[in-house]
């Protein structure tokens, strides 16, 4: 696969109004975008934390994506113009990786490509909230972040009780924060919890797949947004459906996990292999994307 435009089948025009509010829209588009991802496994660059690395490649390659953890400042004038999507993560940020970030990250505006940012733990210090108000000025395709990420980049300004890289924030909470970034930003803004926000600052639908253990296992979050770059990679032009899908598909993989999950740590494995198997009656039956408001 060379290019987006010429690879990836075109996605349908979008349905009046009263359909894409319910799950006659959404069930379908949910199934359309794995498929597609699963026929044409874009490849997906990601710079993200140390913790997230091995979960999140396995689920891009259980979602029919393929991962690729490159972050070296030598490699993305070679490797980012042939992704088909890019990830950025600042989980761990350290100042060696800043340089490397915002250079895919422009390299991916030059070419094209879509990119997403997960603005982990954005509160929790100066620095950091710097770095990632910094990302965005970069103009991400995506961000995807709990409700107190979304607060804190709204806000501007660092969280005096931030509890690090978990919310301290229902989703809920921070509704009208991701309606007013998404509108400065032009981003497709994404809250996770126990209902995802999507919202492109106009249009906001919630998405009410998953299940509350997804929160006990480290980096389902990280995974959800590589699993959205995966999405917009083959949909580039409808990001907010992609984001929207890519929400739900992840979620209901969790929901089908818990089946069998004893706890977290079999719920993690059991993710990744309903990932793997979703097919299109549960897709059909399960899927849940409403709007909200
Ligand atoms: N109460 C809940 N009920 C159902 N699903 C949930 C609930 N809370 C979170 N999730 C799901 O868990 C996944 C991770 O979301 P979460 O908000 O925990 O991300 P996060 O805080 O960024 O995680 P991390 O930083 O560990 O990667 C998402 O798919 C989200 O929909
Ligand atoms: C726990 C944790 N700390 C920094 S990154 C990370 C993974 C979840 O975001
Ligand atoms: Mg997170």
């Amino acid at each position: 696969m060379e290019d987006n435009k010429t690879q990836f089948p075109q996605q349908p025009p979008p349905p009046p109004n009263d359909v894409a509010e319910t799950n006659k829209f959404w069930a379908p588009q949910a199934w359309a975008h794995l498929q597609s991802v699963r026929r044409s496994s874009p490849l997906i660059q990601c710079i993200t934390n140390f913790v997230s690395m091995d979960l999140v490649a396995n689920v891009l390659l259980s979602g029919g994506a393929s991962p690729a953890m490159l972050h070296s400042v030598q490699e993305i004038p070679d490797f980012t113009p042939k992704t088909h999507a890019l990830c950025i993560n600042v989980g761990t940020l350290v100042p060696d990786w800043l340089p490397a970030m915002k250079m895919a990250a422009q390299v991916a505006n030059e070419c094209n490509k879509p990119w997403v940012l997960d603005p982990v733990a954005a509160g929790a210090s100066g620095f950091r909230l710097k770095a990632c108000l910094d990302l965005l000025k970069l103009r991400p395709t995506v961000v995807r972040g709990n409700g107190s990420e979304i607060m804190a980049l709204f806000r501007g300004s660092v969280d005096e009780n931030s509890k690090g890289a978990d919310s301290l924030h229902e989703s809920t909470d921070a509704i009208e924060a991701a309606k007013s970034l998404a509108q400065i930003s032009g981003s497709i803004v994404a809250v996770s919890g126990a209902i995802d926000i999507v919202t492109d600052g106009h249009r906001v639908v919630g998405v009410k797949n998953g299940v509350p253990m997804l929160q006990k296992i480290t980096a389902t979050g990280c995974s959800v947004t590589a699993l959205i770059a995966a999405f917009v990679a083959i949909d580039p032009l409808r990001p907010f459906e992609a984001t929207a899908t890519a929400l739900s598909v992840f979620g209901l993989a969790g929901e089908i996990g818990m089946d069998m999950a004893k706890g977290p740590a079999s719920l993690r494995m059991y993710l990744i292999d309903a990932l793997h198997g979703l097919d299109e009656a549960t897709i059909l039956r399960r899927v849940n994307i409403g709007k909200m408001l």
